[in-house]
């Protein structure tokens, strides 16, 4: 059997002049929750249906368990390939109670009304629903809603669950909330789920891998930590908000960064314009006479946790971090940078080893 719940091969899709997905290759072992995150257009919702089988593929395949089951020519129904899915907008059939809504799916593969009872109160009792079969859909808040659209997709056990924006109708508490919810079933039940979103908290907090889309391209692929923290391209770490970036110049010995020069080691090599990722944990406040950059505290949040910062400098341009305390707006402020934590990429998003020089690290991190 194949160890890969979902295979997908050079996957193609055309509408008309668009090019919607575009030689998109991703394989997903049994037991993992992917998420496919970008930005509005990007074919997210395209790939997931050729997956469920409500769009049919121009080239390429896609297999689950091993079964091809869409490829130019050959087209499984989406009842065929014992998949569970959720949307966005819960989709459930508002003449039918909890209970019938939930035990549709087996209905449809003909099984038996006595047998389909206790595969429905188990699906209900695991989201929490078990007092509320006879309500109608109508009667329930949105995040009940959503949990029975959840018991129904998974009451025949299917082999992939797939869901569309599953938590972007909710309010924020209730969103995180039903994020961990979804997560515990979904490692209780040891199922294999691919879900789209737009929101990179919601990817970062659900899924084992995200894959990046853009312009119907898989741009990354990784664990949430490794996206966060080594984004491969400028455009994804704007996109999943990892930092400052900002455009510097590297010479032999050192970066050009706003109005200051750090020196790097020798073994740097590039020279010219890079854009540059500063992360908020490589940045440090400190006095103003102290810091590597100097600048005005613009914006100051409270979090909780820590402060959310933004700071201007000389020249206008603004950088964001976390502190756990922090002087109040309009006050000047030293930053100090970890040159190690830096990441930057030249004019053509080739990645760059940037070689901090021992004591300029050294000085940072101190
Ligand atoms: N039925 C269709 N007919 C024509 N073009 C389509 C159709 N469905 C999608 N597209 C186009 O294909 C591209 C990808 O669309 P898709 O809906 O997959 O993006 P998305 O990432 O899910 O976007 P969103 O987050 O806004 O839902 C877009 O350019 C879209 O306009």
């Amino acid at each position: 059997m194949s160890t890969h719940a979902l295979n997908i091969k050079r996957l193609h899709k055309r509408f008309g002049d668009t090019v919607a997905l575009d030689g998109i290759d991703l394989a997903l072992r049994r037991g993992q929750v992917l998420a496919l995150l970008g930005p509005s257009g990007c074919g997210k919702t395209t790939l997931l249906r050729c997956i469920a089988g409500l769009a049919e593929v121009d080239g390429g395949e896609v297999h689950l368990d091993g079964q091809c089951v869409a490829a130019p020519g050959r087209h499984l129904s989406p009842d065929d390939r014992h998949l569970g899915m959720v949307f966005q907008d819960y989709a459930l059939w508002p003449h039918m109670s909890v209970y019938q809504n939930v035990a549709f799916p087996l209905e449809m593969q003909g099984v038996k009304a006595n047998a389909r009872r206790p595969q429905v109160e188990w699906a209900l009792s695991l989201v929490g629903l078990g007092d509320f079969a006879e309500r109608s859909p109508g009667a329930l808040s949105g995040g009940q809603q959503q949990r029975v659209a959840l018991a129904r997709a998974i009451v025949a056990k299917p082999r992939l669950l797939l869901m569309d924006e599953p938590l972007s109708n909710l309010d924020k508490g209730l969103r995180e909330n039903l994020a961990l919810e979804i997560r515990n079933l979904i490692e209780e039940l040891n199922l294999t789920a691919v879900f789209v979103t737009h929101d990179q908290h919601e990817a970062f907090a659900l899924a084992d891998r995200v894959a990046v889309l853009q312009h119907g391209r898989l741009q990354q692929v990784d664990a949430p930590e490794a996206l966060f923290h080594t984004p491969a391209t400028p455009e994804i770490a704007d996109f999943v908000d990892a930092g400052t970036l900002l455009d510097g110049r590297l010479d032999a010995e050192g970066l050009a960064l706003a109005d200051v020069y750090l020196p790097l080691g020798a073994a740097c090599g590039h020279r010219g314009e890079v854009s540059l990722l500063l992360p908020r944990r490589a940045l440090r406040l400190c006095a103003p006479e102290e810091g590597l950059l100097c600048g005005r505290i613009t914006g100051r949040l409270f979090q909780g946790e820590h402060l959310s910062l933004q700071l201007t400098l000389a020249d206008g341009r603004t950088l964001k971090l976390h502190a756990p305390h922090a002087p109040e707006r309009g006050c000047q402020v030293g930053i100090d940078i970890d040159v190690s934590a830096l990441r930057a990429w030249d004019a053509e998003a080739r990645l760059i080893d940037l070689m901090p020089r021992a004591d300029v690290a050294a000085s940072a991190s101190a």
